[in-house]
């Protein structure tokens, strides 16, 4: 008998008054003489869902990265739920989880003792760290993966333990850094639900993506960063205006590059 689906709330634009959760001032990181973030300001507040596009080396990993601690500033302020993530960072981590973009998993765990120790790490009780396990791995449908190596788990599979851990805290804020990357069709609609689950109860995710329409269909807000500052931000409507969110993001990004001087891909080597 097919299982039934529990109706997923539909992606509301949240309340104007509600908290901010997520405020970042000024901020700013250069690796040599490469400027990678050069004054970024974003304001997320409670039960949004805000989606960070921007072309490749635009600078989305390095302000996430900032935002949620892994990465020290040059230059500006982020707060989290009130607490400066660079004044009080263990109680700013308290409050946040985190999907990091190029994953560094203790993964010769399995996927059971992963979620184990993410969770009694972040201060959980044995009895609960259990029951959200099981809770978790049939949310990801990992349930029959849980007892193997996570080092042996396909991308999309890592991706979404990752995931799961990021999430069994319970954290105020989600950050996710190219959450859909390697995640098939079918699990990236369970993915979005949970997400969806969790904003409509008062989370706030912030989720880094290059998929548009997935965008578009699920963030009700939006900021565009290139080359390190924000273009455009504000709700989805807002920012792509009479176009579409992939419109505006090309012309904010510089326009297409019309592939010349590539004749000799066309006279094959053979
Ligand atoms: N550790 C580092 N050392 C030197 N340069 C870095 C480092 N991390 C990032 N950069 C540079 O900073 C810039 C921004 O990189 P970043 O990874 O933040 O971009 P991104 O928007 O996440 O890109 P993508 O969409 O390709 O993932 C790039 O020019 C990149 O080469």
């Amino acid at each position: 008998m097919p299982r039934k689906r529990t109706p997923v709330p539909v992606a509301a634009t949240p309340d104007p008054e509600a908290p901010v959760v997520l405020s970042v001032s000024g901020l700013q990181k250069s690796f040599g003489h490469t400027v990678a973030v050069s004054g970024i300001d974003l304001e997320v507040r409670a039960g949004s869902f805000f989606g960070i596009v921007g072309p490749n080396g635009a600078g989305k990993t390095t302000t996430l990265s900032m935002v949620t601690g892994l990465l020290r500033p040059d230059a500006g302020s982020v707060t989290v739920n009130g607490i400066d993530v660079w004044g009080s960072p263990m109680s700013a981590k308290r409050v946040i989880g985190v999907l990091p973009d190029r994953l560094r998993l203790f993964d010769r765990l399995t996927g059971a003792q992963l979620l184990y120790y993410s969770g009694v790490l972040r201060g959980l009780d044995d009895v609960t760290v259990r029951q959200r396990s099981a809770d978790l791995a049939t949310a990801f449908g990992l349930e029959d993966a849980l007892n193997r190596l996570v080092a042996d788990y396909s991308a999309g599979m890592t991706k979404k333990i990752a995931l799961a851990c990021a999430m069994i805290h319970s954290p105020r804020l989600l950050v996710l850094d190219e959450p859909f990357e390697s995640v098939d069709p079918v699990s990236a609609v369970n993915v979005t639900e949970i997400l969806q689950k969790y904003v409509a109860s008062g989370g706030t995710v912030v989720l880094s993506s290059h998929g548009m329409d997935l965008i578009q269909r699920v963030c009700d807000h939006v900021a565009i960063i290139v080359q390190g500052a924000v273009l455009a931000s504000g709700t989805i409507d807002e920012v792509r205006g009479e176009k579409t969110l992939e419109e505006r993001f090309i012309e904010l990004a510089g326009g297409r590059k019309v592939a010349e001087g590539m004749e000799w891909l066309h006279s094959f080597s053979d």
